[in-house]
């Protein structure tokens, strides 16, 4: 028998197959991981935008918690669009209930075309219920705007709020920039880890507008590689380098902000720097 890294994405599907629930799996199973899902919501949508949105219900989220902890010995986990407050609140008891290891959360709140996948009053419960039990956020710039209520326009500015938002609760910060590229056309990430240290991780900015998922990949490339016992430095370049590659090398699929390509080979470059 072989052993293999178990996670678990805690999110919502995108019928399209590029974002959400879709972008994990695909991420995890590029990365070696065996994968289960807690589906929190369905939605129809493609690559213009989001149809329509169905929450799945709070008992029945609860159930799939229990189902695989019962079962399953899962590593890591990570969130995605959790819709809104009583699917937000499910998931804090869920994990309260049934530890499921490391937790990233993935605090989707606007969907690419514009579609809200959180509601307002969900915002409050997942600082006050889910950020605390965080192992490592990854806001993207206009997320972090709302948990820290202020707009980031300066690198001192994105500093600044990883410290509120890591005050909050959430042990490592990463704050992604694929919404703004700098003056010399780069996308800088910043990231302010548990120990106080912190980075910013920088490609070339790709003129695309194929990037359905990315924020989705990027998580599930980090949840993988924590599950299989690589610690959150060693991973973050890597996690960098396969988000970009996944844009860079594009597949032609749908007509608007297309999905990426998960099957891009980028791994950890050791086994042993745990
Ligand atoms: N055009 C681009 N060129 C290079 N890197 C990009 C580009 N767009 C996004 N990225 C990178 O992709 C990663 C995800 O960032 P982004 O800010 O797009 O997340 P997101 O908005 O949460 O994504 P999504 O909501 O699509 O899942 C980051 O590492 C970011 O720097
Ligand atoms: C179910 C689901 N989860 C996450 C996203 C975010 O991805 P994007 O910002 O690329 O639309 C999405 N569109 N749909």
């Amino acid at each position: 028998m072989i052993d293999v890294p178990q996670v678990i994405t805690i999110a919502s599907t995108d019928a399209s197959g590029g974002a959400g629930i879709n972008a994990d799996l695909k991420t995890f199973h590029n990365q070696g991981v065996y994968a289960a899902t807690i589906v929190v919501g369905i939605t129809a949508q493609n690559t213009y935008g989001v149809q329509d949105q169905h929450p799945i219900p709070a008992n029945f989220i609860l159930e799939e918690f229990k189902s695989i902890a019962d079962d399953l010995d899962i590593k890591a986990a990570k969130t995605g669009a959790l819709l809104d407050e009583t699917r937000v609140h499910a998931v804090a008891q869920g994990w309260q209930a049934y530890n499921l290891g490391k937790l990233i959360i993935d605090p989707v709140m606007v969907a690419k075309g514009g579609a809200h996948l959180l509601s307002d009053p969900a915002i409050e419960a997942l600082k006050n219920e889910l950020i605390p039990l965080a192992f490592l956020i990854t806001p993207n710039l206009p997320e972090a705007e709302v948990l820290v209520g202020n707009s980031l326009e300066t690198n001192s500015d994105i500093i600044n709020a990883a410290i509120k938002i890591q005050k909050m609760g959430a042990d490592n910060v990463l704050i992604k920039g694929g919404h703004r590229a700098s003056t010399n056309n780069e996308y800088a990430d910043y990231i302010l880890y548990e120990d106080g240290s912190s980075e910013w991780l920088t490609t070339p900015g790709i003129k695309t507008n194929r990037t359905h998922g990315t924020g989705d990949t990027l998580s599930s490339f980090i949840t993988a590689n924590l599950a299989k016992g690589y610690n959150l430095k060693s991973i973050m370049p890597q996690a960098k380098e396969f988000t970009y590659e996944a844009i860079r090398q594009t597949i032609n699929v749908g007509h608007g902000h297309g999905p990426l390509n998960h099957w891009v080979k980028v791994t950890m470059e050791t086994e042993d720097n745990q």
